[in-house]
């Protein structure tokens, strides 16, 4: 039988907690290839939130979402990445000193505006273009300006599944 006199030990930890919302999060987007998700955090409280995708106003069935082609019909000049949209709907002006979860590395036009809000930590899951001088270039840059990045295991276990019981 469940014992209730005690605390509950197979709670999630911090880092589980805010990368699971940043995957949450990338649920939302509508890119069909890469899905990603940022949540950013001070003192253990998130003061940010994003996906990749277009900004605002601008209509998800207007412009192009494929990769290939002449650049005006990929997506690629469009999309505002996850962690600018965290960066830019956050909700304090000071993110000095604050950490950032995202699902994919940051390229380095994110590592630019990571560096520049005052962003200290990167927690990360997933590298997959690494071997990217654009991904080499952002390493660069935010190895000089002492912003740290910690690639975070998958966390596979994680399911989010309401169970009927509590309804
Ligand atoms: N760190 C990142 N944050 C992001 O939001 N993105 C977005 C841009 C695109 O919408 C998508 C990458 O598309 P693809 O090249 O894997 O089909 O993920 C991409 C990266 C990696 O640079
Ligand atoms: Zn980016």
């Amino acid at each position: 039988m469940e014992n209730l006199t005690k605390k509950r030990e197979n709670y999630i930890s911090w880092d589980e907690y805010f990368m699971g919302i940043a995957i949450l999060s990338s649920k939302r987007s509508k890119d069909p290839n890469t899905q990603v998700g940022a949540c950013i955090v001070k003192d253990n409280k998130i003061i940010g939130m994003g996906y990749n995708g277009l900004p605002r106003g601008c209509s998800d069935d207007s412009f192009p979402w494929d990769k290939e082609g002449d650049f005006l019909n990929t997506k690629y000049p469009f999309i505002v990445h996850a962690e600018l949209n965290a960066i830019l709907n956050s909700i304090k002006s000071d993110l000095k000193g604050s950490k950032i979860y995202v699902g994919l590395f940051p390229c380095n036009e994110c590592a630019k505006a990571i560096i520049q809000s005052g962003i200290k930590e990167i927690f990360y899951l997933s590298d997959k273009y690494r071997d990217s001088d654009i991904f080499k270039a952002s390493k660069l840059m935010l190895d000089n300006a002492n912003v740290t990045y910690t690639q975070l295991p998958p966390m596979k276990d994680i399911v989010l599944q309401i169970d009927p019981d509590y309804i």
